[in-house]
C-alpha cells in the first residue's frame, strides 16, 4: 500500500529521513523537504514519486542512477552534498569531544576512481555484470559509470567477456578492477578452483586484449605487465588485490598534507603503511620507518624503495599493530608520525603515542566515527588538533576520508 511521506533530514547512508507513528522511515533518492509517495517495507520504504521535489533536487549524473547501488546520492545539488559529508566528520568529533575547525570538503572529479569491485553471477546461461543494487544481492548490470576512470568504462564489455569465461556455476563473484601506468589489473575473488584448460583460455584471452595482470584470491594467473602506480616519483608495482586509495587525485591530497605536516621532520614511523603511498613521499624529506601487518604490501614498499633514487633510508616492518603497535619507548626515536589504519581504527596505537614525545602526527581515516575516538586519546593525551580535511574519494556514496593534524607543543622546564 502506497503512502505519502514528509522527508524530515538525510540520513548517514544519503537516505531520506520521515518519521512515522511506527518510528522513523528511510526512503532512498528522497530529500529533506520532500512530500514523496512511497511503499513502506519496515524500517525502509521504496520511493514511487516525489510529490513535492526539494529545491536542492538535480539531475543525477548516471542513467543507472536509482536502480545502481554504487551510488546513493547523485539527486543533491553539490554544495549541499559536500556539506552533508563535511557536516558527518564534524558531528563525529562532537561526540567524541573533539574540539577541531573541520575545512569544506575536497572532492575528487567525476570519472576519476581508478578502482572499482565490480559483481558478478551467471544467471539463466548468461554472465551479468555490475554493481549490487542498493541492500540487494541482485545485479545491475552497467553500461557506463559516472565515477569510474574512462579506461574502466570502455572496457566493461571484456571485461563481460572475461567474467563469462570465469565463472564456473551460479555462484556470484566479484571483480575488483584496477586502472594502472601498466594497463588494468584484474583481481577475481570467489571464482572457485582454475583449472588447466580454464587457465590456458584466461591467459590468451587477458594478452589478447592487453590487460596488465589477472589474480585469483592472490595468486598470479597472467602478468602481460606489472601494474605500476606512482607514489610521488616513485614507481610501485601493487599487489594483486593490495590496498591503493580510490583515487589518485584524493591520493594527491591526503599525501600533501601528510608531507607538509611532517616536512621538518628528521626520522617518521608511516603506521599501516600499505605499499607505501605516504613513506615513499616522504622518505623524500625524512628517514622512515614504515609498518604494515600484510607482507605482499610490505614487500612492494620494500622493492620500490631499494630501486628508487634519491631516497632517505626506509625500513620496512611487518607488524600487527593492533596487537602490537609501537610502544612509547620504541616512540621516542622519531620526531613525526603519519598513521592511517583500516575502519576500526588505531585506539591501541594511539594509547601509546597519547604518551610518547614524537611531535608531529598525522592521521589519515576512511571511518570518521575511529578516527574521532581515536582523537579524543591523542588529545586527552596532550596533542592538539591543528587541522581536519575531509576528502572525498567515493564521490555520491556515504563515504568520507579525512586527515587530521595534530602537534604536542613541547614541555617547558
Ligand atoms: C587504509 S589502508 C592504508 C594503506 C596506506 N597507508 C595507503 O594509503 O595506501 C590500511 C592498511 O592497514 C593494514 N592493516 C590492517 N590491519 C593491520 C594491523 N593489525 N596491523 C598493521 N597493519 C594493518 C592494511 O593491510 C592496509 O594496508
Amino acid at each position: 500500500m502506497s503512502e505519502r511521506l514528509q522527508i524530515e533530514k538525510l540520513g548517514a547512508q544519503g537516505d531520506g529521513v520521515a518519521t512515522t507513528p511506527k518510528g522513523q522511515v528511510f526512503v532512498p533518492f528522497a530529500l529533506p523537504g520532500e512530500t514523496v509517495t512511497v511503499e513502506i517495507k519496515g524500517q525502509r520504504a521504496s520511493l514511487l514519486e516525489v510529490n513535492e521535489p526539494s529545491p536542492l533536487r538535480v539531475a543525477p549524473k548516471s542513467v543507472h542512477f536509482g536502480r545502481c547501488g554504487g551510488c546513493s546520492i547523485q539527486h543533491l545539488d553539490p554544495e549541499s552534498y559536500a556539506e552533508w559529508k563535511r557536516e558527518k566528520v564534524v558531528r563525529a568529533l562532537a561526540m567524541a569531544g573533539v574540539e577541531a575547525e573541520v575545512d569544506a570538503l575536497v572532492v575528487s572529479p567525476p570519472a576519476s576512481r581508478r578502482r572499482v569491485t565490480l559483481s558478478a553471477q551467471r544467471i539463466g546461461g548468461r554472465v551479468q555484470l555490475g554493481f549490487n543494487a542498493a541492500y540487494s544481492h541482485d545485479i545491475v548490470e552497467i553500461q557506463e559509470c559516472a565515477v569510474a576512470a574512462p579506461q574502466i568504462v570502455a572496457a566493461l564489455p571484456e571485461l563481460r567477456q572475461l567474467a563469462t569465461l570465469l565463472a564456473s556455476g551460479p555462484k556470484p563473484f566479484r571483480l575488483t578492477v584496477t586502472y594502472t601506468r601498466t594497463g588494468l589489473d584484474i583481481a577475481a575473488e570467489d571464482v572457485g578452483k582454475i583449472d588447466e584448460g580454464k587457465r590456458r583460455r584466461l591467459v590468451e584471452f587477458c594478452l589478447g586484449k592487453g590487460f596488465a595482470r589477472l589474480s585469483s584470491e592472490g595468486e598470479t594467473i597472467i602478468e602481460r605487465e606489472k601494474p605500476v602506480v606512482m607514489f610521488g616519483n616513485v614507481p610501485v608495482t601493487i599487489p594483486p588485490g593490495g590496498f591503493l586509495q580510490a583515487t589518485e587525485h584524493a591520493e594527491h591530497v591526503m599525501a600533501s598534507l601528510v608531507q607538509e605536516h611532517l616536512a621538518g621532520s628528521k626520522y617518521v614511523a608511516d603506521l599501516f603503511a600499505g605499499s607505501g603511498t605516504f613513506a615513499l613521499r616522504l622518505a623524500t624529506a625524512s628517514r622512515v620507518h614504515a609498518v604494515e601487518s600484510e607482507g605482499t604490501a610490505l614487500a612492494a614498499l620494500d622493492e620500490a624503495a631499494k630501486r628508487a633514487s634519491g631516497l632517505k633510508p626506509v625500513v620496512a616492518e611487518k607488524r600487527d599493530l593492533f596487537r602490537r603497535p609501537l610502544t612509547e619507548k620504541e616512540l621516542v626515536a622519531f620526531d613525526g608520525l603519519a598513521f592511517d589504519p583500516p575502519r576500526a581504527g588505531a585506539e591501541a596505537q594511539c594509547e601509546q603515542i597519547a604518551r610518547s614525545t614524537v611531535r608531529r602526527v598525522a592521521a589519515v581515516s576512511c571511518n570518521p566515527g575511529t578516527l574521532a575516538r581515536d582523537l579524543a586519546i591523542l588529545t586527552q593525551g596532550g596533542y592538539r588538533v591543528t587541522r581536519v580535511v575531509p576528502v572525498d574519494q567515493f564521490l555520491w556514496t556515504s563515504h568520507v576520508e579525512v586527515v587530521a593534524l595534530l602537534e604536542k607543543p613541547r614541555k617547558r622546564n
